[in-house]
């Protein structure tokens, strides 16, 4: 049987390092050992609500790489897209929370395993026909090598049946940061879903006001031209008032049923079955000269279909205590409180919302409901240490989706 994950994330995963809070990292004289990773966070927080989820990247040939992809197994994440690098080490990053809940990442990762990921890793990913890729702009930040393979996912997205999700992630010590708002500027006309901060906004739209960002990244998708008809029209997220022919949103829409109907298996099955089996057929070639590990890849896609409401980009505006902003029945934009009682450690928690959102989006709902099964994984994230130690347990998840 060919493989098809619901979501493929692609990107960086990190052993991660943290005193208790409060603990300052110059003193602390214990700390405790995570995983984190932006994107295999989000892959988490699908494969929590029953779909199925593969983490992309490339670890060292170390006890810390061998960590990681135990992590990410243990979290029903599939790793056989994940490749082993003998000659550079896995990433580690240091947190700590400082008594008033302030957060601090310290990053000991230049020149890690992962930022030698390339554009020669994009067959591969593309292979496996994902349900969607996401990709963000950490993994932009991390040299020119992976910001080759994030625009490659970007082109070959559509032509993989994969929906473009992006999160700027903006991460200003890692460098690199107008670089990252230029490429993740130059990606919005190829992108289906937007999720970012209202501090991403600013540098991004030059505005935090949710209706003005929603209005922004439509515009600027719609800028590009790529509507079909060659209209610049901006449209409309309720799909109302796009005027004249079908638009790229449109063949996604297109795309989105087609993934739901049996038979787009069978259409998939050329490419990913040229490669194998399942998509780990194909890694040798696309992740040349690292070794490949595999993970719990068994399961076909388990989400359904992707309904897009409208055509053009969906945005989803996180907005920290404030909580999120989802696109609404009337195209405004609809906000919904942050679900955290109390709050711990927020950090992963943008992830969690993006992955719970995908996932109840992949699965069906649209995009009021999924942002609150997003905003329940988010909140219960803030309040717990770790990037996704706060994920609910299978069965309470999977009661999430269905209520
Ligand atoms: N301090 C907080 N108090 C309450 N809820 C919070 C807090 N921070 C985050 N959240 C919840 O988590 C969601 C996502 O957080 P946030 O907006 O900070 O995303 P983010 O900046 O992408 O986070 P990260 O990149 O660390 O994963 C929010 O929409 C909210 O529901
Ligand atoms: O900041 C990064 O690069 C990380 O991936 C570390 C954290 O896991 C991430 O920031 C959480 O979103």
């Amino acid at each position: 049987m060919v493989i098809r994950p619901d979501v493929v994330g692609v990107g960086e995963a990190m052993v991660l390092l943290q005193p208790a809070q409060g603990a300052d990292l110059a003193t602390a004289e214990r700390m405790d050992v995570h995983v984190g990773g932006a994107e295999l966070n989000v892959c988490a927080a699908v494969a929590r609500l029953g779909g199925t989820a593969w983490f992309a990247s490339r670890v060292g040939a170390d006890p810390f790489g061998e960590r990681v992809l135990n992590a990410a197994r243990a979290l029903g994440v599939g790793t056989s897209l994940v490749g082993r690098d003998s000659a550079r080490p896995t990433g580690v990053f240091f947190k700590e929370v400082r008594p008033d809940g302030a957060r601090r990442v310290h990053y000991y990762r230049s020149g890690s395993a992962a930022s030698g990921m390339d554009e020669g890793d994009a067959p591969a990913i593309l292979a496996t026909r994902p349900r969607a890729i996401v990709v963000s702009g950490i993994t932009i930040a991390l040299g020119e090598g992976p910001e080759r393979l994030v625009r490659a996912l970007a082109d070959g997205a559509r032509e993989a049946g994969a929906l473009l999700v992006l999160d700027p992630n903006l991460r200003p010590s890692l460098g690199r940061q107008d670089r990252v708002l230029a490429t993740v500027r130059e990606l919005l006309p190829l992108t289906d879903l937007l999720v970012l901060g209202q501090d991403e906004a600013e540098p991004l739209f030059g505005t935090t006001d949710p209706a003005a960002v929603f209005a922004a990244a439509s515009t600027a998708w719609a800028a590009a031209g790529r509507n079909l008809d060659g209209s610049t029209e901006g449209p409309d997220f309720a799909g109302n008032a796009v005027s004249g022919g079908e638009t790229a949103r449109g063949v996604v829409g297109d795309f989105a049923q087609e993934i739901g109907r049996g038979d787009d298996r069978a259409a998939g099955g050329d490419v990913a079955r040229g490669a194998g089996e399942s998509a780990r057929g194909a890694e040798p070639e696309a992740f040349a000269g690292v070794a490949q590990e595999a993970g719990p890849e068994g399961r076909e896609g388990l989400l359904g279909s992707w309904a897009p409401v409208g055509r053009g980009i969906e945005v989803v505006l996180k907005a920290g205590a404030e909580g999120v902003y989802c696109l609404g029945a009337d195209g405004a934009p609809v906000h919904l409180p942050s679900a955290a009682r109390v709050v711990r450690d927020p950090v992963g928690a943008g992830d969690a919302l993006l992955g719970g959102y995908l996932a109840a989006r992949l699965a069906g709902a649209g995009p009021e409901r999924a942002a609150w099964v997003g905003s329940e994984l988010a909140g219960r994230i803030v309040e717990v240490y770790g990037d996704v130690e706060g994920l609910p347990s299978p069965a309470e998840a999977a009661a999430l989706l269905r209520r």
